[in-house]
């Protein structure tokens, strides 16, 4: 893992911005793997930027998203869709069926995670993958217990994640128990990594991930064992950080 410190969010979302544009120019066809929550917003607005700008096109890019709430319609302002679209897909020129996200609603949710990585292999796999981390060290919703060997899945959220993801809802009850998320395999499948890490909240799950061991328990430590992961820190984010 090659880790790139910057000082705050704002230049976290630049350096990242950066990475995603110069992957987007170099590659005719690009797939590209999305995350939500609040990490990588500042990111989209930076690349919609660079859009309006004229200095980007997203029209030879597919991209899949991580995760959705089981139950949330793509409509409901709480989904990763809706998220999905305001952020970024609404202000630039990507194809909409160019587009892919979990469907929380599917009717036949396995069936859905199943055609999902089947989907992601038939396209070629993922070329770059964006990453936030959550404070319990889930990568994508894949709770700390998850199998290294996961495929595409349904998740019941830990109490942890709800009261973090709570701030986004209304009420804490509002806040769905479930989600479909990429697992932990089909995320290693992707070619290359970027980990999007910001905010003293973030500090000890980057330490553990660092400096701590390899397990389930800590669901983003099996990116320590793909070969192409790059982390992007903020000077909040690393306040914990031993360095030896
Ligand atoms: O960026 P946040 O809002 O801190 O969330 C951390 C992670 O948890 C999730 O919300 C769960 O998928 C991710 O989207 C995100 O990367």
């Amino acid at each position: 893992m090659k880790l790139i410190k910057v000082k705050n969010y704002e230049d976290m979302s630049e350096k990242v911005a950066e990475m995603i544009i110069e992957k987007i120019r170099k590659t005719s066809k690009l797939n590209l793997g999305l995350a939500t929550g609040g990490t990588p917003k500042g990111t989209y607005k930076k690349l919609v930027e660079a859009y309006e700008k004229k200095m980007i096109s997203f029209q030879q890019v597919t991209t899949f998203n991580l995760d959705e709430y089981v139950g949330l319609a793509p409509n409901d302002p709480n989904s990763y869709h809706y998220y999905m679209n305001k952020s970024l897909f609404d202000h630039v020129d990507i194809q909409p069926s160019n587009t892919n996200i979990p469907n929380g609603v599917a009717r036949d949710l396995m069936e859905e995670c199943v055609q999902y990585d089947y989907l992601i292999k038939k396209s070629g796999g993922i070329d770059l993958q964006i990453l936030g981390i959550g404070q319990n060290g889930h990568i994508g919703f894949n709770e700390p217990g998850t199998s290294f060997d996961s495929g595409t899945h349904i998740v019941k959220l830990d109490d942890s994640t709800i009261n973090a993801n709570a701030r986004y809802f209304n009420r804490l009850q509002d806040v769905p128990t479930h989600a479909i998320t990429m697992g932990i395999q089909s995320i290693l499948q992707s070619k290359e990594i970027i980990l999007m890490v910001s905010g003293e909240e973030k500090s000890n799950a980057l330490q553990r991930l660092l400096n701590g061991e390899v397990t389930e328990e800590f669901p983003a430590s099996a990116l320590k064992n793909h070969p192409n992961v790059y982390i992007i820190a903020d000077e909040k984010a690393l306040s914990s950080v031993f360095v030896s």
